[in-house]
């Protein structure tokens, strides 16, 4: 199958090439694809005419979404819908990637596909805005929603706490914030299982909405021992972590207080679930430190 993915450097896309060599996969990435301009999408899936697109990319930098809303909203908010028109002309379907971050962190449940969106930040909004957007557009599609992704690639939070505890002996962490640990290789192997399934049956469960993320959850501060129990054992560094309310952290954006996904429709339909997220984390530490 021939997959055009969006992005070449982003944590899913760097997955997705160690993961899809079954696949004949190309990277539309910047300067010659800018999900700025809307003329460069519809060029480059015209021109590479592939069988399916995986919508990777985005304007991920949540902070810095507060003071860039209009790039923001460009680039998450209206590209998927240049993306969807440009795939449709192609007959390609597309995967689309979105995020927790459109709930608005009230209760303590895991949020199911159907559960009413309300987005707290730019970032959520203009996601979910790229989520009705490709819906409108006329390609059939898949939007998986994910949460809370580390990788070996990119900077990611399990980086992030690797790279500090080099110089610090503790560290402030969040414990009021709840959500999924989602390995970025996990979320690669997911988006091939849809593409499988697709080959084999075309069609199957587009344009619908879809969970995906590490299976249990925990708060920021309890993942940040994780990592540094995970680090620890292979002779990695590690840090005291005290947990603290997000009131004491404070940042641009608001972050939702619950942004458990569930992700039992994703395994119902397409027969794949992530492995627990300490097991896909302990991977991920052990290529990092060892
Ligand atoms: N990271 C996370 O925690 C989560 C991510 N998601 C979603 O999953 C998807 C993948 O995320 P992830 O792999 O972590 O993303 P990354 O932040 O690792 O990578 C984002 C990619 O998007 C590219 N990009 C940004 N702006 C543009 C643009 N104007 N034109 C073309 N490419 C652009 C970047 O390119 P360049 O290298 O040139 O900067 C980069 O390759 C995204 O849709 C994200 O919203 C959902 C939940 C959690
Ligand atoms: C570095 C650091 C962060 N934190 C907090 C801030 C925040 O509430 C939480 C996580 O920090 P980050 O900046 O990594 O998180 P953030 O950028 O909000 O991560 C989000 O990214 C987008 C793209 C998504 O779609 C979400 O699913 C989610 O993964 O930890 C601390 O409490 N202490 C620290 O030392």
């Amino acid at each position: 199958m021939k997959i055009l993915v969006t992005g070449r450097e982003g944590q899913v896309a760097r997955s997705l090439a160690e993961r899809g060599s079954a696949h004949e996969l190309v990277f539309a990435a910047r300067p010659d694809f800018d999900l700025a301009d809307a003329g460069s999408i519809a060029r480059t899936i015209e021109n590479a005419r592939p069988d399916l697109v995986i919508s990777a990319a985005a304007y991920t930098a949540v902070d810095q979404a507060e003071d860039e809303p209009e790039l923001a909203m460009a680039i998450n908010g209206e590209a998927p819908g240049h993306i969807g028109r440009a795939a449709a002309s192609v007959g390609a379907p597309v995967v689309h990637l979105s995020t927790d971050y459109v709930f608005d962190g009230s209760g303590e449940h895991a949020w199911r596909e159907e559960d009413p969106t309300g987005p707290i930040g730019v970032y959520g909004r203009t996601k979910l805005a790229g989520e009705q957007a490709l819906a409108a557009s006329g390609a059939a599609h898949a939007i998986v929603r994910t949460a809370w992704v580390y990788s070996p690639f990119g900077n990611n939070f399990v980086k992030t706490m690797l790279r500090l505890a080099e110089s610090r002996d503790a560290l402030n962490v969040v414990k009021d914030q709840y959500g999924n640990p989602t390995s970025a290789l996990d979320i690669a192997d997911a988006l091939l299982a849809v593409a499988g399934r697709w080959q084999d049956a075309p069609g199957h469960g587009t344009n619908a909405v879809y969970h995906f993320a590490g299976t249990g959850s925990t708060n920021w501060a309890d993942f940040a021992r994780a990592i540094f129990d995970s680090s620890r054992k292979r002779g990695g560094p590690s840090c005291e972590v005290t947990g603290i309310p997000s009131s004491d952290y404070p940042t641009k954006a608001q972050r939702p207080a619950n942004s458990r996904l569930d992700s039992a429709k994703f395994a119902d339909t397409f027969g794949h679930a992530a492995p627990r997220w300490q097991e896909s984390l302990d991977a991920t530490v052990a290529r990092l430190v060892g």
